[in-house]
């Protein structure tokens, strides 16, 4: 077991945004030295308004955007030390669009499978039955794998998305806004669904999310980011109750006056719901 799922040491990404063609470019820090670590099987939550670099975080971690400076340590090891399918079969992620990014020609089985295929894992038959394992799990009903992303309802393509993610077996899944794009009746069925999961699989999350009320619920701890830099982090009960920088404590009084477009949902009460949304 590693000592840490994620490390992140120093890391940053600057931008360089043109002002026109006579004037000099300015320099956006959308993420600035930020030092994180999780360890296996933790939940972090990572909060901040809208621009704050949470997404810009996310993609250098996963490897879509190089940092300006400083290491993502994967399971203890860099992650450029890794190979595309070591990498796959540690770290996945989930974002908040499940339409935008199914492919709408393909069926759902043929989406759950690709990963598989790209790997080269398994033959057509034993991955065949890894899709109907983990759509089991994720609670997509057989009769949805015949069809298309279009057919499907937001909860129900977050399921596959979910169930892609997981073909491979990583014990980490970067989760970046992945109910916002939801009905609120629906996002509280993915979280309950997603939390399922970490404790059937062992996972390790790192959850990023504008909405403190749906961190508050499901995260071990959480990290505070303001303008490109981490502010503050601690356990959910010193962040949420014992908070010392005064822009966790503004963020979290917005929170307690919430507007109707935050959309806390009635998050982990999942006595009264249907696993196929
Ligand atoms: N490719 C890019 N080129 C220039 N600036 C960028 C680029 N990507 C992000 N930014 C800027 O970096 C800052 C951080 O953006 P980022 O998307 O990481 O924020 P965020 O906290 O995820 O916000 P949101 O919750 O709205 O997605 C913003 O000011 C954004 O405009």
């Amino acid at each position: 077991m590693p000592d840490y799922a994620l490390e992140l040491s120093n890391l940053s990404r600057h931008f360089y945004l043109k002002n026109g063609a006579f004037k000099e470019a300015t320099l956006l820090k959308a993420v600035d030295g930020v030092s994180l670590r999780i360890r296996p099987g933790e939940t972090l939550g990572l909060v901040g308004e809208s621009g704050c670099g949470k997404s810009t975080l996310a993609k250098m971690i996963l490897g879509l955007l190089e940092p300006t400076d400083g290491d993502v340590l994967v399971n203890d090891k860099a992650r450029g030390a890794s190979s595309r399918l070591a990498m796959a079969r540690q770290l996945q992620p989930i974002f908040q669009d499940p339409y935008s990014s199914l492919n709408p020609r393909k069926t759902i089985e043929k989406i759950i499978r690709l990963p598989l295929q790209l790997h080269k894992v398994g033959d057509r038959h034993s991955q065949k039955k890894a899709v109907k394992d983990i759509s089991d799990l994720v609670g997509l009903p057989e009769r949805l794998l015949k069809q298309y992303p279009g057919q499907l309802s937001g909860g129900q393509r977050q399921r596959v998305a979910i169930a892609r993610a997981l073909i491979l077996r990583p014990n980490i899944l970067v989760c970046d806004e992945p109910t916002s794009a939801l009905d609120v009746s629906v996002q509280a069925q993915i979280l309950n669904l997603l939390m399922d999961l970490k404790k059937e699989l062992n996972l390790t999350y790192l959850f990023i999310s504008h909405n403190l009320g749906v961190v508050e619920h499901l995260v071990d701890r959480v990290a505070v980011m303001y303008r490109g830099k981490l502010v503050e982090q601690g356990t959910r009960e010193e962040i949420f109750h014992h908070a010392k920088h005064p822009y966790t404590q503004a963020l979290l009084s917005s929170v307690l006056t919430p507007e109707p477009a935050l959309g806390v949902p009635e998050v982990l009460d999942s006595s009264s719901w249907d696993k196929a949304s």
